[in-house]
């Protein structure tokens, strides 16, 4: 198969979707692979390695999308993308449709073959999602620590406070991979943590894991209220898979925080837990102020980290990008349940429930789909 990478064009995005090490890799399998130019550079990767590794290095986007058979990305494509999409394309990359609904549609009206990172699921677990949720989950409390500093707008106080002076409280909502990388960091600062979560089972599991340094407190609109005003750092770490977040965080709720705390949307991918979070910023912008609260919602926080999350991204996407261009899409999609979950669009449809609901689609299982289809449609 033939396989591009183009270079990412999201605001601040450094990461790619493949290193060096990974081209070998799906050379290994027989499949040519195309990298656009200084793709990998925000990465610390040089046309020249991955030339070494057997990619030929294409000058132009348009050359990459349209000579190659699947499209490996980091981020969802924008506008300027959309015109690259063709029937039986297929797109392997974070999409988070569920917020995007014009890439949904030019998506389906392409015939684009869809397959999310955040997706794929093994027993339950969302392991393309994991380790930029790890990243993320990380950088979260970092960021709200930064926009703390009074130089860049927040109340002025450090988290871990110093002898005789109380420490910051830090509320996380959401203890999953984000939530609990985030309560790693922010109890290795010495901050004051709450973590809200709806599973029991999981808080469980959390309480094992950190002891006395955490708080744990089931999710719930009264606790979360009283978990947000008493903050002085608010994280955002829900997620139901593929669906658009909940409202958790209410404007009212916001508009009871101290002025100068901070709130990190994590969860802006799937469009925010936080009312007053009303629209994506950026690495070069990433904050506003609303009710005198920094409000911080950046949708790809792992590009500011590149060399650390490509490394660990391509650690878990090659595996399937190698099955999905061995065996094609359509048999990768019906031997294994993985890639199957992962797929978000095909032959014009939606095929993930939760994304067909938030966007009103009908949702058409991808099976159904591949059962219907004559020999030479994909
Ligand atoms: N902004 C960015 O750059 C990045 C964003 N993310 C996003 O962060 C979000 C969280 O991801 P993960 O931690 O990997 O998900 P996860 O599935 O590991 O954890 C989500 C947690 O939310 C909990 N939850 C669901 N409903 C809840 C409610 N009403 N109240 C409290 N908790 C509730 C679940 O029980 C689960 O423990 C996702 O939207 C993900 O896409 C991940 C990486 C980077
Ligand atoms: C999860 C995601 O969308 C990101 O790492 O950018």
């Amino acid at each position: 198969m033939i396989i591009g990478i183009p270079k990412e064009i999201k605001n601040n995005e450094n990461r790619v979707a493949i290193t060096p090490s990974g081209v070998s890799y799906l050379k290994s399998g027989g499949h040519e692979v195309l990298v656009e130019q200084n793709a990998g550079v925000g990465s610390g990767f040089t046309d020249e390695e991955y030339v070494v590794a057997g990619a030929k290095i294409i000058e132009s986007a348009a050359q990459v999308w349209n000579t190659a058979e699947m499209i490996i990305k980091v981020k969802e494509p924008l506008a300027s993308e959309y015109q690259y999409f063709r029937k039986g394309l297929i797109l392997f990359t974070y999409l988070h449709l569920a917020a995007e609904r014009e890439l949904a549609k030019a998506l389906t009206e392409n015939g684009v073959i869809g397959i999310a990172y955040e997706t794929i699921e093994v027993n339950g677990k969302l392991p393309l999602l994991t380790p930029m949720s790890e990243v993320a989950g990380r950088m979260a409390v970092q960021i709200g620590a930064q926009f703390l500093e009074k130089p860049h707008g927040g109340k002025g106080i450090l988290l871990a406070g110093v002898p005789g002076v109380k420490k910051g409280n830090v509320t996380i909502i959401g203890g999953g991979i984000v939530g609990a990388n985030a309560a790693k960091i922010a109890i290795g600062l010495g901050a004051n943590v709450t973590l809200l979560d709806l599973n029991p089972e999981r808080l469980r599991e959390l309480d094992n894991q950190f002891g006395a340094s955490l708080s744990t407190v089931i999710s719930n609109p009264a606790n979360i209220e009283e978990a947000v005003i008493n903050a002085d750092l608010v994280i955002g770490a829900v997620l139901i898979p593929g669906a658009k977040a909940p409202k958790l965080v209410t404007e009212d709720m916001v508009k009871k925080m101290a002025p100068g705390s901070v709130i990190v949307d994590v969860a802006i991918d799937q469009g925010g837990i936080f009312e007053t979070v009303d629209h994506i910023t950026t690495h070069d912008n990433p904050t506003y102020v609303k009710h005198g609260v920094v409000h911080y919602a950046v949708a790809n926080m792992p590009g500011a980290v590149p060399r650390t999350s490509t490394i660990a991204l391509t650690n878990v996407t090659m595996p399937y990008a190698l099955q999905i261009a061995n065996q094609g899409a359509v048999a990768a999609i019906e031997s294994n349940y993985a890639i199957k979950q992962g797929v978000n669009t095909f032959a014009g449809k939606i095929t993930y429930a939760p994304v067909a609901k938030d966007l009103g689609y009908d949702y058409k299982p991808v099976q159904e789909l591949i059962n219907n289809l004559s020999t030479t449609t994909v």
